[in-house]
């Protein structure tokens, strides 16, 4: 139970006890879920300390505690896990998986200039003709909603970070985009592949029965390269013909061109990164929301019609909500976080690696430890939270404002420290106009049965890095006949 640091002899964290050479492989949950991990914090308390085959893993089950080492020491908590997929694949370009220094911080800088909460009104027109065009499609093609959930994304990112416009169906870039997300996900898939654990089996051939992880790699390099390499080069050749609109390409592109040499190769790199990391990162996140609150409006109807008469009140029916309607829309806001904290997007949120000894609270913290934050479980804290798994947008409300005594779901769901998410902001402004258009326009309700009952939606997630709501069926409609005409306007007006 003790190991030796530099300074003293402390005690590990609390923990399953651990067997030789393996450790607690046999405690480690099966499924990546937060209910599964928050089962130990229930044994052991808020720090769990384990070893699989060697290598250290603290589970935190308490926002606090994951404040106070990934915020206040978070220039010790902001490395990242060395993975034998990662390498294999040749990830090195994905900025979650970058290795804590100064290659991964030029990249944040880059992407910060874009994505910081200044940068983002820029991209506010063109979010408005996106959500426009997403209610447009959802009123013609209702029992499509899933797919364009996904286009709404795909077509805002491809537009801000390329200039390109992506077509209604079948869009080349955006199966690429697809294609590639989908494999960093597989990749990533926590506890798939073996080499992960015994790194000595990378050098098996690939052709070797058995090295299926190695074709899966190669699979996931040549669908990533394409992510990487075919936007970017469309957007350069726009920018050659005078014919692109500015977007991230363009303006880094303009920015490099004083440097010469391998300072002016390193700075395109970063910029072919940065702007696929945007896609990569906001993708399946945004969406998994965006879902998930499909399926609040089909599941409690209450919520939908509170909404109504706010919005009726601020926005009436002759235009979309705004941006700076915000304010005035509280119980809009409360039903946004409360979405948040009822669908945890990234359960486990993404481990952060400790790069030297720690002390903490009488524990020794070894250097190398991954450390999990359980997100789902913050956000099921029921001190702060009761009856955590009913959708009440009121606990965010007093006397008909913001409460803001209650955690607000943000300051845990996009992580901790320096690494946390930096599309935090613009997540947070595409799911304000996106969700609170959906609230003024449409009608989302459960499929009737035969008999012409109502079938609610089964609610229950799925596991894994990113959760996502099984899938469902609901009714969308224009909620009335203005509501209709109006979006029909408005998708014109945008062209
Ligand atoms: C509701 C939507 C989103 C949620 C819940 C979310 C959540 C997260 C979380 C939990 C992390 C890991 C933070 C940590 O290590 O502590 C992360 C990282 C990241 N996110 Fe997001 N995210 C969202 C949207 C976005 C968007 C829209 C973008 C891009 C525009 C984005 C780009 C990234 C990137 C690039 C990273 C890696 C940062 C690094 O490792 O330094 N995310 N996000």
């Amino acid at each position: 139970r003790y190991r030796k640091s530099s300074s003293s002899r402390l005690p590990l964290p609390p923990g399953p006890h651990r067997l030789p050479i393996i450790g607690n492989v046999f405690d480690m949950p099966k499924r990546y879920a937060g209910a599964d991990f928050n089962a130990l914090s229930d044994k052991y308390g808020d720090m769990v300390y384990m070893d699989i085959l060697g290598q250290p893993m603290l589970i935190l089950g308490s926002h606090h505690i994951a404040l106070d080492l990934l915020e206040k020491r978070s220039a010790l908590y902001s490395d990242r896990v060395r993975s034998a997929m990662v390498d294999l694949a040749g990830f090195d370009w994905l900025l979650a998986t970058m290795p804590y220094g100064p290659w991964w911080r030029r990249h944040r800088r880059a992407f910060h200039q874009f994505f910081n909460p200044t940068a983002i009104v820029e991209l506010r027109s063109i979010q408005r003709t996106q959500v426009g065009h997403f209610l447009n499609r959802l009123i013609n093609t209702p029992d499509d909603f899933y797919e364009h959930i996904r286009h709404l994304f795909s077509a805002t990112i491809m537009r801000v970070a390329y200039g390109i416009r992506i077509s209604e169906k079948n869009d080349e870039y955006m199966r690429i985009a697809e294609e590639g997300v989908a494999a960093v996900s597989r990749l990533l898939s926590p506890g798939k592949y073996l080499v992960e654990q015994l790194p000595i089996l990378r050098f098996l051939p690939k052709w070797m029965p058995g090295a299926q992880f190695r074709r899966d790699a190669a699979d996931a390099q040549v669908a990533t390269h394409k992510m990487r390499n075919i936007p970017w080069s469309r957007s350069l050749e726009a920018m050659h013909q005078g014919t692109a609109v500015p977007s991230m390409t363009t303006a880094m592109m303009e920015r490099m061109r004083t440097l010469e040499g391998s300072e002016a190769e390193n700075e395109e790199l970063v910029a072919r990164n940065t702007t696929a990391a945007a896609y990569a990162g906001g993708a399946d996140t945004t969406l998994s929301l965006i879902q998930a609150f499909f399926l609040v409006l089909a599941s409690f109807p209450e919520v939908q019609e509170k909404a109504r008469v706010e919005l009726d009140a601020v926005v009436g029916p002759h235009r979309l909500p705004d941006f700076d309607d915000r304010d005035a829309l509280p119980y809009v806001c409360a039903v946004i976080k409360e979405c948040m904290r009822w669908h945890a997007i990234a359960p486990l949120g993404v481990p952060h690696r400790l790069i030297r000894d720690d002390e903490y609270r009488g524990y020794l913290i070894p250097k190398g430890t991954l450390v999990i934050v359980n997100l789902w479980a913050f956000s099921r804290d029921e001190r702060q939270y009761p009856d955590p798994e009913a959708f009440l947008p009121e606990r965010f409300l007093k006397d008909g404002k913001l409460n803001t005594d209650i955690t607000d779901p943000s300051e845990f769901a996009f992580g901790y420290g320096r690494r946390i998410c930096p599309g935090l902001h613009f997540a947070e402004s595409s799911l304000f106009l996106t969700l609170s258009s959906v609230l003024h326009t449409l009608s989302v309700t459960p499929q009737l049965d035969a008999a012409e009952k109502p079938q609610r939606p089964k609610i229950k997630m799925t596991t894994g890095v990113i959760s996502y709501p099984e899938h469902f069926k609901c009714v969308i409609r224009p909620r009335a006949s203005w509501a209709g005409a109006l979006i029909h306007a408005n998708d014109q007006l945008a062209g």
